[in-house]
């Protein structure tokens, strides 16, 4: 867990305490029920998404059990007449309650799309309650957070982007966890200290203008901090003229070549950043620095890094911080946790939906999994399938918006399954892979789903959608809510 206060069960909302009560005072509690967690729109009208946050969900769910602080604190709430809310039985049923469900999940930094599960719980109904919370929180974020980080890395067109997010996050676990799901997502490096010594990731950095400020010169500045840190010489050069601010860094860079040493680079962080990287860059290559890396930092997002390619800037390097880590333009990923199965008094599996105006928001019934085909190397569509009723045989994929929309899979295509097994029977049987493998995985990800669902601006759309027989199923229990069907 990043946030030590935050690994408690009390990471949740009352309702969900209260729906615990309510089950268990009507000792309904034990019944198995299966929850999904997906979302309905990809964030920034992306073509795909990426998952992430799955590692904090392990934690969290791992450390599930309430101590006696806590359990006392929930005894010091009252209902609307002053009396306890929870009676002492519950909390003494809440003291000895461990997490058995199974969960599956699929793995952080897999590409995914709106209406897949990415997480399943089974169990105990009380329990897969007790966790929804937590779990959108932990997973919502991240998936945010990492998909607009490969956005932001596919503008820069396999530059290094590094994130300059902690100043402007929202909150200390925000800044963490958009460290880490920036990285997953593509950046090179943070420049967060703690989310290096915590997660591993690389941490890098150049000086701010206040360096620049606190000498009489900018020249003086430059050669101030190359005598410091010979090393490490990014030079900003936009405290006064930008240009000018290069010409300085050349000649405090020629002195560092003289006692072998060479400059970084320099960094642009206001103006018109297509021309002056281009300018600073016909200047650096004159004097002999060919290889001096310009960065650019500066409200930068996905769309200005696009531009700024197409303009022909000279930047090697982006530095990204606001928009990247609030998530600027979406700020909340929509991911919801819904009832998917119950077992009846008899033991058989009763599917459940929730119905809405909207058909696309009708969840889908049963216990999920989901099939995705490759073909030629690329992920070539997903079928949502119910595994209750022993999953599908056809490769038909079933638009949910749209029941005429379908496509049909070939035979070449290979299969394989989303969601993997992370826990059963409460314990954890999930190898977890190291945030390395985590972000290999991403790139490889990202690397067989076709361009054209990765482009930025309206992108092609991947199909994804039910099995026919899924499709079957959720259509009859439509009906049969809607009061359409006989035995209703
Ligand atoms: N050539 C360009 N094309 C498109 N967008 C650009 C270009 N150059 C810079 N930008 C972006 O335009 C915005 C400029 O921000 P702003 O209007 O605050 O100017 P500024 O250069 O930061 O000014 P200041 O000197 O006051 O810091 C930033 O988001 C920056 O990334
Ligand atoms: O723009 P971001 O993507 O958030 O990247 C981080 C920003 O933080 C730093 O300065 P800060 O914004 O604190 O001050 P400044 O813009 O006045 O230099 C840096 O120079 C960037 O501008
Ligand atoms: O190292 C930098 O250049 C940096 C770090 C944080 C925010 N902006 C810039
Ligand atoms: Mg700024």
């Amino acid at each position: 867990m990043q946030n030590h206060a935050a690994a408690s069960p009390l990471l949740t909302d009352l309702y969900q305490l209260t729906m615990a009560y309510g089950y268990w005072k009507t000792g309904t509690h034990e019944r198995e029920a299966v929850f999904h967690l997906f979302f309905r729109k990809p964030p920034f009208a992306s073509g795909y998404s990426l998952v992430a946050g799955l590692a904090d969900v392990i934690d969290w769910l791992r450390a599930f059990h309430f101590d006696e602080d806590e359990l006392a604190y929930l005894q010091t709430l009252e209902g609307n007449d002053g009396s306890p809310l929870f009676e002492e039985g519950f909390i003494d049923y809440l003291r000895e309650l461990k997490f058995t469900c199974e969960v599956d999940a699929v793995p952080e930094g897999t590409v995914v799309f709106p209406h897949e599960p990415l997480l399943r719980v089974q169990g105990p109904i009380l329990q897969g309650q007790l966790v929804e919370t937590a779990l959108l929180n932990l997973i919502n974020y991240q998936t945010l957070i990492a998909t607009k980080a490969a956005r932001i890395c596919e503008a820069a067109q396999d530059e290094p982007v590094l994130e300059f997010g902690l100043r402007r996050a929202q909150g200390v676990d925000g800044a963490l966890a958009a460290s880490r799901a920036a990285y997953i997502g593509g950046c090179a490096a943070t420049s967060n200290v703690l989310a290096g010594k915590l997660f591993g990731i690389p941490v890098k950095g150049t000086h701010a203008h206040s360096w620049v400020m606190s000498f009489d010169s900018e020249p003086e500045a430059f050669q101030a901090y190359a005598d410091a840190m010979p090393n490490n010489c990014v030079f900003l050069v936009d405290t006064y003229d930008t240009l000018d601010g290069v010409r300085a860094a050349i000649e405090v860079g020629k002195r560092l070549r003289e006692t072998g040493h060479e400059m970084v680079g320099v960094r642009l962080d206001s103006g018109d950043l297509a021309y002056l990287s281009i300018e600073a860059r016909k200047l650096l290559d004159a004097a002999g620095f060919p290889d001096a890396v310009i960065v650019a930092s500066n409200d930068l997002d996905e769309t200005i890094i696009a531009s700024l390619k197409q303009q022909g800037a000279k930047i090697g390097l982006w530095g990204v911080g606001t928009k990247l880590v609030t998530a600027f333009d979406q700020p909340a990923l929509g991911g919801v946790y819904k009832l998917g199965a119950i077992r009846d008094g008899a033991g058989n599996w009763q599917y459940r939906l929730k119905l809405s105006e909207q058909s696309i928001k009708v969840s889908n019934p049963g216990i999920l999994q989901v099939r995705r085909f490759v073909q030629d190397g690329l992920i070539a569509g997903d079928q949502i399938i119910n595994e209750g009723e022993g999953g599908e045989t056809s490769r038909t994929i079933v638009d949910p918006a749209d029941s005429m929309r379908r496509k049909r899979v070939t035979a070449e295509a290979s299969e394989e399954l989303l969601l993997q097994p992370i826990f059963r029977n409460g314990e954890l049987v999930y190898d977890r892979p190291t945030l390395e493998e985590t972000k290999a995985h991403a790139r490889a990800e990202l690397s067989r789903t076709h361009p054209g669902i990765r482009r930025l601006l309206n992108p092609h759309e991947y199909p994804v959608g039910l099995g026919p027989q899924l499709h079957e199923l959720k259509h009859k229990l439509i009906q049969q809510a809607r009061g359409e069907a006989p035995g209703a």
